[in-house]
Parts: C-alpha cells; sequence; structure tokens
C-alpha cells in the first residue's frame, strides 16, 4: 500500500506550530511534504494556500495542514481553491467533524491561537478519522458545484 503523503504549509504566523507538528509526524512515520514558509521572515499566506492547494491538485500530497497566525487568512485563501474544502478547527470535535461529515482535505489551525496539545490532537484525529459518506456525500459534492 502507498503511504498517504501529508503536506504542510504556514505564513509566519504559523512557522512554530509547523515546526512542530512536523517533527510530531516524522516521529510517527508520516511522510511530509513541508511546503513552507522556512523562517521566520514575514510573508503572505494566500502564497502557503496556494502551494498548498497545487500540491493537492498534482497528486503530491492527499490531504494537508495550514497555519497562519489565526488561521482564519489562510482558510479563507484555500478555499478559493474548488478542489480544496479547508477547515478551520479549534478542538478536537471541529477535527473529527470537518472529516466526518465534510470530508475536509485541509486542516487549518491558528499558530498564535491555539496551544501544541491541542494542536497535536486535532492533527491526530484529522488524520485517522474517515468520512461518513451517506447523506454528507450529496452535500459535500454541491460543494464542487
Ligand atoms: O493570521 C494571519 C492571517 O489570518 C496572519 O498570520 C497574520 O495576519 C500575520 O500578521 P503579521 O503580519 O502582523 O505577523
Amino acid at each position: 500500500m502507498t503511504q498517504e503523503i501529508i503536506a504542510l504549509a504556514s505564513d509566519h504566523g504559523g512557522i512554530e506550530m509547523k515546526t512542530m507538528l512536523r517533527q510530531i509526524l516524522q516521529d510517527k512515520g508520516c511522510a511530509i511534504l513541508d511546503l513552507g514558509t522556512h523562517d521566520s521572515s514575514s510573508v503572505d499566506y494566500p502564497d502557503y494556500a496556494k502551494a498548498m492547494a497545487d500540491a493537492l491538485k498534482d497528486g503530491r500530497a492527499s490531504r494537508g495542514i495550514l497555519m497562519c497566525g489565526t488561521g482564519i487568512g489562510i482558510s479563507i485563501a484555500a478555499n478559493r481553491h474548488r478542489h480544496v474544502r479547508a477547515a478551520l478547527v479549534h478542538d478536537a470535535y471541529g477535527a473529527r467533524m470537518c472529516r466526518q461529515h465534510n470530508d475536509a482535505n485541509v486542516l487549518v489551525l491558528g499558530g498564535r491561537t491555539m496551544g501544541p496539545e491541542v494542536a497535536r490532537e486535532c492533527v491526530e484525529i484529522f488524520l485517522a478519522t474517515e468520512f461518513e459518506g451517506g447523506r454528507h456525500a450529496r452535500r459535500v459534492a454541491k460543494l464542487g458545484d
């Protein structure tokens, strides 16, 4: 079975969280595609949302995690790409529901608004939870119309 590749991307507001999550995921044996940013210099979050959208579109990754300071800007930017379903999540319940009901392919977290333990928990749940399909599949299909 081919190993799933998880893409990570953030602006400077999310880089600390991205570095922490990359280490956690690598320690678990996950295959990671790190799309940057790679240092704390000020950058523009739409560029990293686009890098994520491109990686999902061309198949370099199957799911992703995006971060900026609040998670708000980068989720707005990511959801402008039709094939992206990016969910800005604040807790374990949201991480579970965005997979079960929304088939989110991108988890979005706020690097300045969420602590490391909650972030780790959200990521683990997001990666482990399956889409339920059924009535939710009909609704998700309408998102792409
Ligand atoms: O959260 C964000 C967007 O939603 C950005 O990370 C934030 O706006 C960056 O701010 P600054 O340039 O002041 O570091």
